[in-house]
C-alpha cells in the first residue's frame, strides 16, 4: 500500500487507528478455546467487528510465536484474512527486526513477501545496512524504533551521544538512508512532549504511536504537535480494545472501545481536513 492510499483511508474513515492484535489465550473469551484455531477466532471476531473504525491492525508476533507452529499459523491466517476481506487496511508485522544485511533481506522476505505485509517494525541499534534491505521493498513501509513507550527509553534513547540525544540521531542519520521515503518511525505516546521536537526533524513522516489506553498515554497530548500536514499520525491501541470483555459480547464491548478512539480522532480532523 502507498502511503497516499493511506491518507486516502484515513480521510474516508476519519481514523488514524490501528488495533494491535496481541493475542494471550489467558485473556480471550473463554468459549473460543473450543474452536479448532482459537487465536485465529478471536481475530476474525475483532476485525469483524473494527474494521470500519480503523485504518490498521498490527499483530505483535511474540504473541503468535509464543505458541509455536500454531500460533505462526493463525498469525498467517490472520494476514491472509485481511488481504483477502479488507485490502485497503494497512498491515503492520510487529516484530522488531533488523540484522546484518543479508540477514535483514530474509526477514523483510518473510514478512514482505511470505506473508505479504505492509510493513514491519524494526529496531535501529545495527544501523544503516540493517535497514536498507527492508526499505529496498518498493510500496512496503519500515517502521523504526525512534522514542518507545517504555521506562527503559531513558536508558539509551534520550542519552546525549555527541552532544545530542541517541532518538535524534536515529532520526536525522536515518534521513539520508537510501530509500528513506519507505521509513515511518515508532515514537510512543507516553512520550508526547518529545512530538515538538520530533515533528522539527521529520516534519512529514508517518509515525506509529503505540501506548494509548493501557500504558496510559493519551490522544489529545499526542495529536497537539505529532499531527502531519498529512496527518502522519498511526495511533495503536491493543489491550484497551480487544480486552474490554471477556464474556460473549467481547465484540460488542471491542467496538465501542474502537468507537470512542474514532469519535475522537474524527473531531481533531474535523478542523484539518
Ligand atoms: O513497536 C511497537 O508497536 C511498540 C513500541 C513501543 O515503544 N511501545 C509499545 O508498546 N509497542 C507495542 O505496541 C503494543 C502496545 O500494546 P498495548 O499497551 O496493549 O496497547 C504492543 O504490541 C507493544 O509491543
Amino acid at each position: 500500500m502507498t502511503t497516499q492510499e493511506l491518507v486516502a483511508q484515513i480521510k474516508k474513515k476519519k481514523s488514524f487507528l490501528c488495533i494491535g492484535l496481541d493475542v494471550d489465550l489467558n485473556k480471550i473469551p473463554p468459549h473460543l478455546l473450543k474452536e479448532e484455531d482459537p487465536i485465529f477466532a478471536f481475530n476474525k471476531a475483532i476485525i469483524d467487528a473494527t474494521h470500519h473504525l480503523c485504518v490498521a491492525y498490527k499483530p505483535n508476533t511474540a504473541f503468535y510465536e509464543a505458541y509455536g507452529l500454531k500460533g505462526w499459523k493463525a498469525l498467517e491466517k490472520t494476514i491472509q484474512y485481511l488481504n483477502t476481506n479488507y485490502p485497503e487496511i494497512f498491515t503492520i508485522s510487529d516484530a522488531k527486526r533488523g540484522d546484518i544485511g543479508n540477514t535483514s533481506t530474509m526477514y523483510a522476505k518473510a514478512f514482505f513477501e511470505d506473508l505479504a505485509f505492509d510493513s514491519v517494525t524494526v529496531a535501529p541499534y545495527m544501523g544503516k545496512d540493517s535497514i536498507e534491505p527492508f526499505l529496498a521493498f518498493e510500496n512496503k513501509h519500515t517502521i523504526m524504533l525512534a522514542l518507545t513507550s517504555n521506562e527503559g527509553a531513558f536508558d539509551f534513547q534520550t542519552k546525549k551521544v555527541e552532544e545530542k540525544e541517541l532518538y535524534k540521531a536515529v532520526l536525522e542519520t536515518s534521513k539520508n538512508w537510501k530509500n528513506s521515503e519507505n521509513l515511518m518511525y515508532v515514537v510512543g505516546a507516553t512520550k508526547a512532549e518529545y512530538f515538538a521536537e520530533i515533528r522539527k526533524i521529520v516534519p512529514d513522516s508517518f509515525l506509529l504511536v503505540p501506548g494509548v489506553g493501557a500504558q496510559g498515554g493519551n490522544l489529545q497530548d499526542v495529536c497537539k504537535y505529532g499531527l502531519s500536514a498529512n496527518i502522519g499520525l498511526l495511533i495503536n491501541s491493543s489491550r484497551g480494545i480487544i480486552y474490554a470483555s471477556k464474556d460473549e459480547d467481547f465484540t460488542e464491548k471491542s467496538k465501542l472501545k474502537a468507537k470512542e478512539l474514532q469519535k475522537e480522532m474524527s473531531k481533531i480532523l474535523s478542523s484539518r481536513i
